[in-house]
């Protein structure tokens, strides 16, 4: 059970300590047993009272300057000697005058480790789980009747550790270090190697983070310097992907559309203009994002006003698209009719993709912006067109390789899903609807106008043109103005297809695999960052997961009659570090929001260190020395005594 910290030398206590400041007053007046599993803090600045305290050399240098310091997140952390970086550290200084014969001598072990390891008794029973860390023993304050193990026992009136009043106070020996390898200096054997990394293995490095600069580095900060900005993914990028995830959530209460159409739910018009168009065969087409009630994901569903189907097997060569899978085009996931909207409308439920627009909305393709609107800042640029080339190019092969035909190939069927990333969208939706009357045209014949109306959509978009089929050489001319001829024979070369039997969306792209390996390039780079940016977020949500464990355990409602949670429990120590992460002030009890030091101590937390901290409680009345070892093997097990209450998941 826990520590008794009230004691009956309380009522001897005239003044309390505030928590960070005036204590130097204090000292002198008040030892208040402030210390459970460490040293009075005071001892050092002369503390009038008795401390029984058994030296050892696990408390020299870091216990004593932790017990210093105020607590404040400007302190320096605690970097254990051996791993010093620069190696200037107290152990090498200390050593300078001791003989050499001195090198050679066994590591000292305080008398204590050997004592308290032979007798240990392991907290860990057999259903320890993985993650736990089985060499550590839990942080449990012991009660007043436990004889302490070290008597670290800071007592204001008797020296004597058996006193009932007194507060025992053990220390851990678990978490101490015997102290750095040795000095490779003087093993000539080794010949060096020790300066090198010899265990493969993964270890842990210095900061117990892996905030490794990789990706791009802003050049006036010092190498060891990161922004906060180095933490998380840019701006840019985070705004556009919660500007699309907003999109997907987003609802239309009180709308006049059916509630349901089939298993989606929750329509939302995606289609801001109100013009039809005859490229559907004359249908009218709307398109709405939904959700679906068989697997909660949001689709565009694609509805054709006024189609009656007539042939069974019209939506069979509409299904057969759902096994068309390319990166350049708007999947298809489904293909019904309903009557959801009062009339018969045909469905085509496909891949949502959120703030898409279409080619020629994205590049002012249309009526609206002839040519003359369009000024030279809005001509799309080379390499642009080329990319769209080459992704209509790899949607065609996919499609023409699954023994069908896009049809519809148009900029304002063409999404564009990203920056320059493109995808076809509508195809199959001819199939279906000109069941009867294509039935009879070969699917050659219907590739072959695949590839015109590839041509016709480069010169759409390159010219500025919607109807860039209307006056072709005209057109080209104008084309001719801003690109190069390679972009200019690709052009026509595929605008002859109808001419020529022979021509294949296979020739085309071995005809333009320049392009491709250039695109293909810029595809890897593009890779490349997003992969940097990824391994940033990575440790985020790393800290996030233990930020929530940490929350989960912390002032829950259910525990707080619970002892172990309370002041003399021997889970008090957790609701202290959450103080110490998340609630620090400075020496004018005015709040400290550092966001560094919280990444750190999580960090640190997650790893488990040995290094020491000290924790005060808010009324400064008990302050425990405790690892982060120690805390982290106090969070699991409360975390996962947590989930053994829990009620089970729905
Ligand atoms: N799969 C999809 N995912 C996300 N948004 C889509 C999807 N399909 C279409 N949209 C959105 O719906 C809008 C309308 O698409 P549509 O294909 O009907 O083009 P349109 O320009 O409205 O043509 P028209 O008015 O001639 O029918 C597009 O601008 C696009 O923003």
């Amino acid at each position: 059970m826990a520590t008794t910290l009230k004691n009956n030398v309380e009522d001897k206590q005239a003044a309390l300590s505030p928590r960070l400041k005036g204590r130097e007053n204090a000292k002198d007046t008040l030892c208040r047993n402030v210390t459970i599993y460490g040293k009075c803090r005071y001892e050092d600045k002369g503390c009038a009272f008795n401390h029984n305290i058994e030296r050892s050399a696990s408390e020299n240098g870091q216990n004593d300057s932790q017990s210093k310091k105020t607590l404040n997140v400007d302190s320096p952390s605690f970097t254990p000697s051996f791993l010093s970086p620069n190696g200037a550290n107290a152990a090498i200084k200390k050593s300078a005058g001791i003989s050499p014969k001195a090198a050679s001598a066994a590591p000292f072990m305080p008398k204590a480790i050997i004592s308290r390891s032979s007798n240990a008794t392991p907290l860990q029973d057999a259903r320890t789980p993985d993650w736990a860390m089985v060499d550590v023993q839990e942080f449990v304050p012991r009660r007043a009747q436990e004889p302490p193990l070290v008597s670290w026992l800071c007592n204001p009136d008797n020296d004597s550790s058996t006193n009932e009043n007194e507060i025992p106070v053990a220390h851990n020996f678990e978490t101490f270090q015997p102290g750095p390898a040795p000095n490779p200096y003087l093993d000539h054997g080794i010949n060096g190697a020790a300066f090198f990394q010899s265990n493969p293995s993964f270890q842990l490095p210095v900061q117990y983070h892996q905030y490794a600069p990789i990706g791009h580095h802003s050049s006036n900060l010092t190498p060891y310097q990161r922004t906060v900005h180095d933490l998380f993914i840019p701006n840019d990028l985070r705004e556009e992907i919660q500007k699309k995830l907003a999109a997907t959530l987003q609802t239309l209460p009180n709308s006049q559309l059916p509630s349901h159409i089939e298993s989606y739910h929750s329509l939302v018009p995606l289609d801001t203009n109100h013009k039809s168009s005859t490229i559907f065969g004359g249908y009218t087409s709307w398109v709405y994002k939904a959700q679906s009630s068989t697997n909660g994901q949001y689709y565009a569903l694609r509805r054709i006003e006024g189609f009656r189907l007539t042939n069974e097997l019209a939506i069979r060569s509409g299904q057969a698209w759902k096994n068309v899978i390319s990166a350049s085009v708007v999947r298809i996931v489904d293909v019904f009719t309903n009557r959801g909207f009062g009339d018969s409308s045909l469905f085509i439920a496909t891949e949502y993709h959120p703030l898409s627009k279409t080619l020629a909305e994205y590049h002012h393709i249309g009526p609206n912006w002839a040519r003359p609107a369009r000024n030279i800042k809005e001509q799309v640029t080379e390499p642009t067109l080329w990319s769209y080339v080459v992704q209509i190019a790899s949607a065609l092969k996919a499609i023409h390789s699954s023994g069908l035909a896009a049809r519809v190939l148009d900029p304002s069927r063409i999404l564009v899903t990203g920056k320059n990333r493109i995808r076809l969208n509508g195809c199959g939706v001819l199939d279906v609807v000109q069941f009867d009357s294509s039935s009879g045209a070969p699917v050659s014949q219907l590739q072959r106008q695949d590839l015109v109306n590839f041509a016709l959509v480069i010169l759409s978009i390159g010219s500025g043109i919607a109807d860039a089929g209307a006056n072709f050489a005209r057109n080209m001319d104008m084309f001719k103005r801003f690109f190069k001829p390679e972009l200019q024979n690709a052009v026509v070369w595929l605008y002859s297809a109808m001419q020529n039997q022979e021509k294949t969306i296979d020739q085309f792209v071995t005809l333009i695999s320049n392009q491709m390996i250039t695109a293909f390039n810029a595809a890897l780079h593009t890779d490349d960052t997003l992969y940097s940016e990824l391994s940033r977020e990575v440790e985020n949500a790393r800290l996030v997961r233990l930020m929530a464990k940490l929350d989960s355990i912390n002032e829950r409602p259910e525990y707080e009659h619970d002892r172990a949670w309370s002041e003399n429990g021997e889970r008090y120590y957790l609701k202290l570090f959450r103080d110490y992460v998340f609630h620090q002030v400075d020496a004018q009890n005015r709040p400290v929001v550092d966001i560094g030091h919280i990444v750190t101590c999580l960090n640190k937390l997650d790893a488990g260190t040995d290094e020491r901290i000290t924790l005060i409680s808010r009324d400064e009345q008990s302050c425990f020395i405790v690892s982060y070892r120690e805390l982290k093997k106090g969070v699991e097990s409360a975390f996962q005594d947590l989930l053994k209450r829990s009620a089970p998941l729905r």
